[in-house]
């Protein structure tokens, strides 16, 4: 099928998750796109397949609670958009408790066929080696954190701005029947059921205290040479290597991601864990866990010897294990507008993590603004953009301008990657938090819920007027 329309192409360089968003946000705008993707010619480190928006670690979209989660928010923005990466997650989602996690290979496969199917996007596999030519004059550059070297310095050229490059890293893959079930348990956290779960949907390791000092002391100790080798490496908080965590205290990781709370051990319910590992479902046929928190920079051979460490872990087969990853972005603060055009090249813009968002469903929301932005250029008209009040506004404002750079750490340094959360979203009106009828005592965390609920609240309805959509029904959260 053709679909005949006027417009030149925009052109969209790079096939993952906000690439594969823009392209379609902008052929549903009724204009033609040729999208770039090099994976089938030129791999990176982390791409396992030549499918657009793989998922390269793990296979969460995180809390789907649109009442008061910031993540869960712009989800439900995203899908009052016709977000095309939430409607194929959504399709492909495996069970995970409160989370949305889906079944990788069913996810990105359903993005690569709707995007190869619209007649008005056109897939290139092709490696873009530098600044789209002029005679693009509408382009997107969505490379993502491993963008090739060659474009790479391209964009170095033009900004007069280093791209940071610095190292995250990612947890191991665990097969299902490797786990000894006769120490593990099923269990979601506070049985919480969630969108897609059953209240039994991770798989949890108990640790008694004397299992718990020693599994710490082995990660310190195996990690000596690593330390050495990346000190300096200035890590996302959201993204510690559980090394790291171990080294920066005791207690560190049982505050952490190995944290007992809200489970009670199947096996022996009297006794309660003095730290426990969670193993989420990685893939629909739930033959894959993913230990949750677990990404590391430890080397191969120490990640084997220590991860068998964990009780119910002793026989595990590993389908992969951690590793580090490169992380490109630009210092969009200064160079970006607020429709996210290069300041230095009208009508080029950048979307996705490489414009300082991080995580999938952050880099698929700018892409889907940077779609949205470019088509109406493209028409003629005023990009519109999403109030402040709203997830996405939010998210755009913090990458366009709402970074503040400090005099004590001036420059490009101090604008770091950003998952979505309640910091960025504007205060509420003053007096809008209002203590309950009948409440006595109206404690702060009780107030910190009232807060983030409304501001949740304001967001969709915000969002919904902007977009000219009804405001998603949500049940109360709990
Ligand atoms: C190893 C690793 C692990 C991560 N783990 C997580 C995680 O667990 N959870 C999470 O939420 N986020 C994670 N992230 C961050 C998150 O990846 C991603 O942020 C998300 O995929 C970024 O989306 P994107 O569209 O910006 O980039 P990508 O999804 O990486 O897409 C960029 C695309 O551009 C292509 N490309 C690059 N250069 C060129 C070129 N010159 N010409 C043509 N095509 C090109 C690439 O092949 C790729 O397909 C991880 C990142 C990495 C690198």
């Amino acid at each position: 099928m053709t679909q005949i329309t006027s417009h030149s192409p925009i052109h969209v360089i790079g096939g993952g998750l906000a690439g594969s968003e823009a392209a379609w946000q902008i052929a549903n705008a009724g204009v033609p796109v040729i999208l770039h993707e090099m994976r089938g010619v030129r791999g990176t480190e982390a791409h396992k397949t030549d499918d657009l928006a793989e998922l390269v670690c793990s296979n969460s979209f995180r809390s789907d609670d649109a009442t008061s989660n910031a993540v869960g928010v712009i989800h439900a923005e995203m899908r009052m958009a016709g977000s095309l990466i939430m409607a194929c997650a959504d399709r492909h989602q495996v069970p995970a408790g409160g989370a949305l996690a889906v079944d990788r290979d069913g996810f990105s496969a359903a993005v690569t066929r709707a995007v190869q199917s619209h007649p008005l996007i056109t897939v290139l596999r092709e490696e873009i080696q530098g600044l789209p030519p002029r005679e693009w004059d509408q382009a997107i550059i969505a490379t993502g954190p491993l963008t090739a070297p060659g474009l790479a310095s391209a964009i170095q050229a033009e900004t007069g701005a280093d791209a940071l490059a610095f190292f995250d890293a990612i947890a191991p893959i665990v097969y299902r029947d490797s786990i000894n079930m006769d120490i593990c348990w099923y269990q979601s956290r506070y049985d919480k059921v969630g969108p897609g779960g059953t209240g039994k949907d991770y798989i949890n390791c108990p640790m008694d205290e004397a299992q718990y000092n020693a599994f710490v002391d082995a990660l310190i100790a195996g990690d000596a040479v690593g330390f050495k080798e990346w000190e300096g490496t200035p890590y996302f908080d959201g993204c510690l290597p559980i090394e790291v965590m171990a080294e920066r205290g005791r207690e560190t990781l049982r505050h952490g991601p190995m944290k007992p709370m809200g489970l009670t051990n199947a096996h022996n319910p009297t006794v309660k864990a003095y730290a426990v590992v969670q193993l989420r479902q990685d893939n629909a046929l739930g033959t894959l866990y993913n230990m949750v928190g677990f990404q590391t920079k430890l080397k191969y051979g120490a990640q084997a010897e220590i991860f068998r460490l964990i009780p119910g872990l002793e026989n595990a087969e590993f389908a992969r294990l951690g590793g580090l990853h490169r992380n490109t972005y630009i210092n969009s603060p200064t160079l970006l507008d607020r429709s996210l055009v290069l300041k230095s090249r009208p009508g080029l813009r950048f979307a996705g993590q490489i414009t300082g968002c991080e995580g999938y469903v952050e880099s698929a929301s700018i892409g889907l603004l940077a779609g949205r932005f470019a088509a109406a250029e493209r028409k003629g008209e005023a990009p519109s953009l999403p109030p402040d009040t709203t997830a996405l506004g939010s998210l755009l404002n913090h990458i366009t301008g709402g970074h503040i750079v400090s005099d004590e750490e001036p420059g490009k340094r101090s604008f770091q990657p950003m998952n979505i959360n309640f910091g960025l979203f504007p205060e509420l009106e003053p007096g809008s938090i209002v203590k309950p009828e009948g409440v006595k005592r109206f404690r702060g965390k009780d107030k910190t819920i009232m807060k983030r609920q409304l501001i949740a609240k304001r967001a969709l309805a915000d969002c919904a007027s902007w977009l000219g959509v009804p405001a998603p029904v949500l049940a109360e959260s709990a």
